[in-house]
């Protein structure tokens, strides 16, 4: 999918929400387990209510890769659902992959040619032979981790050179000669608060994934404070509060009412940037 229907898009539904299909086997309703595949069945039910609500959905590999082949067959399945029933939606396999080239040129193939997603996350620390690799395939996206959402962040990413900069900044200025913000988009953690200011200094045009509202606490307000450009550049994901707001026969309609709450506060963000 290219920048300006993503654009579009987030425009018409009036929301930035990207939902995270992370769906935990030992987490999901009971009832499912009768299904032929739960996974899958459980990912159908959210995407359908969820839907009018949100522009991207982003599936964690985790979830179905410590499943073995059942996992996969959900991941496929999932993303066929979405393309032929949702085709309006932008899909993220969240994969945090990267590799010597050979390899990474084997992964690229995998999630661009045959699972056929719009987007991958992508692990910068091997540098650009590991990413670019993923890059030159027509309306497809890498995702860079750049300031990611846990504690563990800083243990790397806010490392400092003599001059000051810090580790996430080299990220985000180095790749950005590897590919446009056409083609580039960053994770940068909702938990991040005020650092978007920093972030934002370095990829003024650039989308940014921003995983961490909801279950981990991060502020939505702040991400857009400090975040938002001129065509929104944010697509804010929430997994573990929107999927399992109910453990019940309702977990859908909950999943549904939960991203129509995050919705309508996306809904405002845009308008008081008369974006929309
Ligand atoms: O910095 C990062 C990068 C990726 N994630 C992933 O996003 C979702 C968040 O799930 P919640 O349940 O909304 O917390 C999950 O797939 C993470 O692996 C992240 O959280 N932070």
């Amino acid at each position: 999918m290219k920048r300006t229907e993503l654009v579009e898009n987030i425009k018409r539904k009036e929301s930035f929400l990207c939902v995270g299909l992370d769906p935990d086997i030992k987490k999901i309703p009971q009832h499912l387990l009768r299904e032929e595949n739960p996974l899958f069945a459980f990912n159908k039910a959210i995407i359908d209510a969820t839907a009018p609500y949100c522009v991207a959905y982003k599936p964690n590999l985790a979830f179905y890769e410590s499943l073995g082949v059942e996992g996969w067959i959900a991941l496929e399945r999932t993303v066929k659902y979405l393309k032929e029933n949702h085709p309006d939606q932008f899909i993220i396999a969240d994969a945090k992959r990267g590799d010597i080239g050979n390899t990474s040129m084997l992964y690229a193939r995998s999630f661009f040619e045959h699972l056929d997603v719009d987007a991958i996350t992508v692990a910068p620390y091997m540098g650009e032979d590991s990413v670019t690799p993923f890059l030159g395939y027509e309306g497809k996206w890498v995702i860079l981790l750049a300031l990611t959402s846990n504690k563990g962040s800083h243990d790397f990413q806010l490392i400092e050179d003599k001059n000051g900069k810090r580790l996430f900044e080299h990220v985000i200025t180095t790749s950005q000669k590897w590919a446009t913000p056409d083609e580039m988009m960053y994770v940068v953690g909702a938990t991040q608060g005020s650092m978007f200011k920093d972030i934002r200094n370095v990829a003024p045009q650039s989308f940014l994934l921003v995983p961490g509202v909801g279950a981990q606490g991060g502020s939505l307000e702040e991400v857009a404070r400090y975040g938002m450009i001129p065509d929104c550049g944010l697509l804010v994901n929430s997994s573990r509060g929107i999927i399992y707001a109910s453990s019940g026969e309702d977990f859908a309609e909950a999943a549904g009412k939960e991203a129509e709450k995050l919705r309508d506060q996306m809904s405002a963000l845009l308008k008081s940037s008369h974006i929309i």
